[in-house]
This record gives C-alpha cells, structure tokens and sequence, in this order.
C-alpha cells in the first residue's frame, strides 16, 4: 500500500489542520512535488464542479431512503477513463441507471434515486503496489495511464486537470440526461486522490461531485481520508467489508454522523456472497442500535470478484445475485430498510462478467473486455439483475416507512 503523509498546503486552513499528521493510504508517488503544488493550485483557481445546493438536494433525497421511503441505485464503471468520457459512452451508462431504477422504482413503489459512478471516478486504490508484469500497478487515468511500459505508469500530476475537464464534460451530460428525461440524476465518485479532491473542498463542501465515498482500503479511521469527509457536508459513502467489526462500523458512525443527520451517511456493504448473511447483521445492529439512520447499501461486486485459470479477473453473475439476495435478506430478517445497490456496470456490450441469461462463458470474456479496472455487468446483464430484484421485490415487498432494529 502507498503512503503518504500528508502535507497539503494551498487548502482551507481548518482543512488543513485536521489532516495535519494524518496518513493517507493509495496515493501516487509523484516524481515532481513541484508540479503536484502548482497543479493543486490551479485546481484550486478553479470553479467547483458541482453546486452546493445540489449536493444538499441529494442529501434531502437520500433522507428518504435513510427513512425507508425511498431507494438508493448507484453505479456505473469501475474506473472511468479519458478516451472513454464520451457522450456516447456517458449516456450508455445513464440510461442503463435510469433504466434499472425504473424497474426497481415500478417494483417497490418507492422513488428511487439514482447516482451514477461518473465524472470523477479516475482513481483507483489497488491491492497490490506492483501488477503482473512487474510495472507500478495503474492507480487511474488521473494519475498515469494504463499502457504497459515504465514511462505510461509515471505519475503525472497534469493528469489531474485533465479529470477536472473531464468530469466538468461529464456533469453536462449528466444535467442534460436530467433535463431531457426529468429525472434528478446525481454524480458520485470514490473520494480517494487526495491532491485532486482537497483543493475542490469549499466552504465546507467538497465540490468534486454530489455523493463521495471512502473505500475499503483507505477507512482507517484517524487517517486522511476519513478526516476530509468529517470536514465536508456531503452525502458521505463508506464501504464495509468481511474484516468491519460492529465497534468498527458504530465509530465510523460516530466520526462521520455524530448528529444522527439522516442521508448524511451511507454504509455501503461489500461482503462477498459467502459473508453476507453472517458478516451483515451484527454491523447493522450496532449502528442502529445507537441510533444512527444511516442508509444502508448493497456493493455486491467487490466481494465476488476472482481470477480464470488463465489470471482474467472476473465475476459471476450469479454470485452477485446471491449477495443480493443475502443482503435482502438480512435487512428482512432485521426489520431494517435494505436501502440500494451500488453496482460497476456499463451500458456497453462488453464481456466481462460471467453468466446473466445469455449465459457468458469464459472463453467469451477476452472478445470484448475493455475494462480499465474492475469486470462490469454490460447492459443487458444489469437490466437482467435489476428485474430478478424487482422479483425479490414483488415477493417481499419492503414496508416502505420508517423502519428500525
Ligand atoms: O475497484 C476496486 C479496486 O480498485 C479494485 O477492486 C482493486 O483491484 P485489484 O485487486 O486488482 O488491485
Ligand atoms: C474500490 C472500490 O471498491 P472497494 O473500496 O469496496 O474495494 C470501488 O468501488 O471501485
Ligand atoms: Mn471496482
């Protein structure tokens, strides 16, 4: 894992202060500070990406679902990518959203509010330093590129000017898929590049994207990521995996809600198929237990991924669907609001999930597997996911209303 410590100057002093000494997990090693300084301060001079009212209208939204009034869909690529930020490309991924939260919205009788993975999803924590062919893993178009040579793999802090265009491109076809199809679509990405996010954070808002989450790997509670979305009054995700203890997952609580806000925290669950049914409920009832109305969320691709014998990292439709499943399940037997999904899919026909009603085999997976990252359901096998949930829907419909352990 890549540390840094984190020094970062040119931000909100009171910022500043509450990441002073803190360490921040998944950062590049930039060859040239220099650079990095002048970047942040040109990221700095810039205008915010989204508007602080539009992140408060989410924050509202996601009140209702915390309430049990409501659904939450979130997804779109695994990693977003500069040659892959096209309207076309874009669209895809938002009709898809819009297509899988009408079937969820029809099936549970309850608004569904979609955020998409988009315009600013560049970063990328990984779990090995170093990739199968010896080169600095890729960490993301914001940081380097994804060519398999020494010199793509070089940091390069301009990068990140670069994904603000991007993502400022990317919002525009957000608002007019809004427009055209009026529907409140919302961004959201992992907040993970510190040196990207930080000078985006004004008047208390990081204002990089609507809905900003922290991973798995960078949830250490006194470090840099965790500080930042303390200071900012976002909607705030934080993904729990099988290793979350229930004392775990209340502090993260307490840091991060310590006003019992409801939408102002969103535990993003990401068990694994085998895990869910055990791993879950404890976490759940601690928070609720003290009275925390986070909204709770299913990831179920992160815990279902594996390698093909000949090393392509994949996931089984099925195994999704299982944790899915599990997770329902879990909030059924708890009494409490099972809250959405937050899925890696495109609208592309790519191959690189397993499984779905055509039934993707393995000898499919290299025909088109673009992928920058991690393996993502393509359309049909997300819209094939999103009706077999309207089914678990229709056969247990959620109560609906205010729901506690
Ligand atoms: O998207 C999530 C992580 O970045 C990804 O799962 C890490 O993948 P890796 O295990 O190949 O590094
Ligand atoms: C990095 C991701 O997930 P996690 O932090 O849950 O591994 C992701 O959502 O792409
Ligand atoms: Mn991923």
């Amino acid at each position: 894992m890549t540390e840094t410590p984190t020094t970062y100057g040119g931000v909100d002093p009171a910022l500043a202060r509450s990441l002073a000494g803190r360490t921040a997990a998944q950062q590049p090693h930039w060859p040239d500070e220099r650079r990095v300084r002048e970047v942040r301060a040109a990221l700095g001079a810039l205008p915010p990406l989204v508007a602080p009212a539009a992140v408060d209208r989410l924050t509202e939204r996601l009140a209702e679902v915390a309430q049990g009034r409501a659904l939450l869909l979130q997804g779109g690529d695994c990693a977003e990518t500069f040659a892959g930020n096209t309207p076309e490309h874009l669209r895809a991924n938002l009709r898809t959203l819009l297509h899988c939260a009408t079937l969820l919205e029809v099936a549970s009788a309850l608004p569904v509010v979609p955020v998409g993975r988009i315009a600013g999803q560049y970063a990328k924590p990984r779990s090995r330093p170093v990739d199968s062919d010896g080169l600095p893993a890729y960490r993301g178009d914001i940081v380097h590129s994804a060519a398999a040579t020494p010199e793509a793999r070089r940091p390069d802090p301009q990068r990140m000017l670069t994904a603000y265009a991007d993502a400022e491109a990317a919002l525009d076809v957000v608002r007019a898929t809004t427009a055209e199809t009026h529907t409140e679509l919302f961004a959201g990405h992992e907040a993970l590049l510190l040196d990207y996010e930080l000078p985006l954070v004004r008047d208390g808002y990081g204002l990089s994207g609507h809905f900003l989450w922290i991973g798995e790997r960078t949830r250490d509670l006194d470090g840099a990521h965790v500080a930042l979305a303390r200071h900012i009054a976002n909607p705030i995700g934080l993904k729990l995996g099988p290793g979350a203890t229930p004392a775990q997952a209340l502090a993260y609580a307490e840091a991060l809600d310590p006003d019992r806000r409801p939408g102002r925290l969103t535990l993003i669950s990401r068990m694994g198929a085998d895990r869910v049914s055990d791993a879950l409920p404890p976490l759940v009832e601690a928070v609720a237990a003290a009275g925390h109305p986070v909204v709770w969320l299913c990831d179920p691709m992160h815990g279902n991924t594996h390698a093909t014998a000949s090393g392509v990292k994949t996931r089984h439709f099925d195994r999704i669907l299982a944790e899915v499943d599990g997770y329902f399940a879990v909030h059924r037997a708890l009494g409490s609001h099972p809250g959405g999904l937050h899925l890696e899919f495109t609208g592309d026909d790519v191959t690189e999930c397993l499984g779905g009603r055509e039934d993707l085999r393995e000898d499919q997976l290299s025909q088109r597997y673009l992928t920058a990252c991690d393996p993502r359901l393509n359309g049909r096998q997300s819209l094939d996911l999103a009706r077999l949930v309207a089914e678990i829907l229709l056969r247990r419909p959620i109560r609906g209303d205010a729901v506690r352990v």
